[in-house]
């Protein structure tokens, strides 16, 4: 990547970020059925709503939304009335079947400097909306940069197989053992941070990631005094004493993913029973 002409080629795609809207102020004109879609991205982002658009064109998934979530959502019943709509807004998304009033609006947004999503004018966004992939923390966008918005969903489908659903739960285990690494060595950066970084590097890289989802609070207090304690060795699945018999391995199967040795013994057990009863009795 970093050849010169590789760099010298860089461009022509756009910015992904994981932007950060709790508490900010986002206004939604439109309320059909892309405005629904957007109600549920931002709500997941946990901003504050104004929705604008006349009754009679809400979707019925705005209008749940409306209802269900009005400690997020105002909505005024009411076609844009001008440009001082906008004011106190972080963020602007029209989601009109009305091109010019779309247009006029980010023309209005633009003035303001507040970033502006037009759903149909991909020309004027100042951001894209992409197809999305959510669990727990974890969350992927997947964009064709305005190219083939439907090929975005079928990608997903695609990524979603390579799953195996358990990726959100481990992430968040490890948020809460980087957290308690973080109080025992505090600080930012300096030399202390480069080893907190190594050893929370060195310990992603060798577990497997769905080893991570069976950690409870004991056992992540037990790593950080026998690993990042003593010389800030890497515990190994098996000094932790985790056991893991069976792996999901697709998104999709909702099975329990780790079995206790004694369960399984236990499981195996019943199954022989089972089956030496049926042998006599045939
Ligand atoms: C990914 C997704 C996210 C979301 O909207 O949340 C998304 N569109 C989705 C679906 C979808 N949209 C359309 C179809 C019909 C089939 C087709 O046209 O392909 C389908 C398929 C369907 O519904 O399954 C029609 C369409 N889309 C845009 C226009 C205007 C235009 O292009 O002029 C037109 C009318 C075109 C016309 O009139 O012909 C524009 C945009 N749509 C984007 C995002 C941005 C680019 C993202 C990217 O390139 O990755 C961008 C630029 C602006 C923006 O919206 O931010 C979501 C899938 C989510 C999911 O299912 O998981
Ligand atoms: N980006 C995408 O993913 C995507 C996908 C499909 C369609 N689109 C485009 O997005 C737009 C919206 O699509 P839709 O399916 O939600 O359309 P829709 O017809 O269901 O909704 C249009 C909404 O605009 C509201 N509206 C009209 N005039 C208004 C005004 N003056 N003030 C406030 N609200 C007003 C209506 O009440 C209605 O709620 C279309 O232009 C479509 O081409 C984008």
């Amino acid at each position: 990547m970093d050849s010169t002409d590789a760099i010298k080629q860089l461009g022509g795609g756009s910015l992904l970020i994981a932007w950060q809207l709790k508490n900010k102020k986002v206004l939604i004109v439109g309320g059909g059925e892309v405005a629904s879609q957007r109600i549920e991205s931002i709500l997941t982002a946990d901003a504050i709503i104004t929705v604008l658009s006349p009754e009679k064109g809400l979707h019925p998934r705005t209008r749940r939304f409306i209802e269900l979530r009005a400690d997020r959502i105002t909505y005024h019943d009411r076609p844009f009335q001008g440009p001082e709509e906008l004011d106190d807004k972080d963020m602007v998304l029209t989601a009109l079947d009305d091109n010019d009033l779309s247009q006029r609006i980010v023309e209005m947004s633009r003035e303001r400097r507040i970033p502006v999503n037009a759903a149909d004018i991909p020309d004027l966004c100042d951001f894209y909306f992409g197809a999305q992939i959510r669990d727990g923390p974890l969350q992927i966008m997947i964009s064709t940069n305005g190219n083939g918005p439907r090929m975005a969903a079928l990608i997903k489908g695609r990524l979603q197989k390579g799953l195996s659903g358990l990726e959100g739960e481990a992430i968040t285990k490890i948020g809460q053992l980087r957290n308690k690494l973080k109080e025992r060595a505090p600080g930012v950066g300096g030399q202390l941070g480069k080893q907190r970084m190594k050893w929370m590097t060195a310990l992603c890289n060798s577990w497997d990631m769905e080893d991570f989802t069976v950690l409870d609070d004991v056992m992540m207090e037990k790593m950080l005094d026998e690993g990042w304690n003593k010389d800030q060795h890497v515990p190994t699945v098996q000094e932790m004493g985790v056991s893991r018999l069976e792996k999901r391995s697709s998104h999709s199967t909702p099975t329990i993913p780790y079995l206790t040795i004694a369960t399984a013994f236990l499981a195996g057990a019943a199954f022989s029973a089972t089956l030496l009863s049926y042998w006599r009795r045939s």
